[in-house]
């Protein structure tokens, strides 16, 4: 098995902040990943590391078998898939929905003069329809609801067949429908084999998609715990990385967790 991405001893610091502080990291091919922790926990910053968006203080980082620094981002990049809010609120909200999923190919959001091809449509349309969207095409999407962007985000990091999936909380801010749909459709991509490596990061349990095998558990910037869900995820590491006393449940392939009973 070769390994996607790889944090060896890693630190940012910005200023006198220490936002990552040694972390270490190994996520290998065919596995899914969550990365939990509270507000400030350093998820998003490990997650722009992975994408190939930011630089270690020190250590080194390693993705696709190419370390960052001696390597050219710009087509490293081209092989990661991410969707986050703050890629999402670049595009351009008058662009229409299929030009959001197929200007991906070209690492660029705002269709202009590029030419797309007749193959290339139909995978932006197949991945729209993957995702239960494929009636939003002709919108704008600055008309769409919250949890129809996600789907259309999601759609668009998968546009350039990425080997590295990376998701930045994607069912923040959605409703309960809207966020069942969202498991269900990651859960099915989690269990296809042709799927890329995903990581994903969330601030709740609920959020962990059916599928996904992995947790890095992170604590004011430290590992708290890091490997198989079922090992990881105790009410032991969890409470240690919320700074609370919780009671964590596994039903089927969902989890959920809530504050510990007082003891009497
Ligand atoms: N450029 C910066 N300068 C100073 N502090 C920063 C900078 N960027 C991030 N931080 C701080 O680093 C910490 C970790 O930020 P990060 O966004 O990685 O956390 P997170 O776990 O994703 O948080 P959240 O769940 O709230 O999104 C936060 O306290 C944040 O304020």
């Amino acid at each position: 098995m070769s390994e996607v991405l790889e944090l060896a001893d890693v630190t940012v610091r910005r200023g006198a902040k220490t936002i990552l502080d040694g972390v270490s990291w190994t996520v290998s091919d065919g596995e899914r990943w969550v990365v939990l922790g509270a507000n400030g926990a350093g998820k998003t910053t490990a997650l722009q590391l992975a994408a190939a968006r930011l630089f270690p203080t020190s250590g080194t980082v390693r993705i696709l078998d190419e370390e960052l620094g001696s390597v050219e981002v710009a087509e490293l990049r081209t092989r990661i898939g991410l969707a986050s809010s703050a890629l999402a609120d670049r595009i351009p909200g008058g662009e229409k929905v299929l030009d959001v999923v197929l200007t991906a190919s070209y690492g660029v959001t705002g269709r202009w003069r590029e030419t797309y091809d007749e193959l290339d449509t139909r995978r932006a349309r197949d991945l729209l329809a993957a995702f239960g969207v494929a009636h939003l095409e002709d919108r704008t999407f600055g008309t769409l609801s919250e949890g129809e962007r996600k789907r259309v985000q999601i759609s668009r990091a998968l546009m350039s067949d990425p080997e590295l999936l990376l998701l930045d909380e994607p069912a923040a801010g959605l409703d309960l429908g809207g966020r069942e749909e969202l498991m269900r459709g990651l859960g099915e991509l989690a269990g296809d084999r042709r799927s890329p490596v995903m990581v994903l990061v969330t601030h709740h349990v609920e959020e962990i998609p059916p599928g996904f095998d992995h947790v890095l558990l992170l604590r004011g910037g430290k590992v708290e715990a890091a490997g198989p869900l079922e090992e990881v995820l105790t009410p032991q590491h969890l409470s240690r990385t919320f700074g609370l006393d919780l009671e964590v449940e596994r039903h089927r392939d969902r989890w959920s967790a809530r504050a510990a009973a007082p003891a009497h």
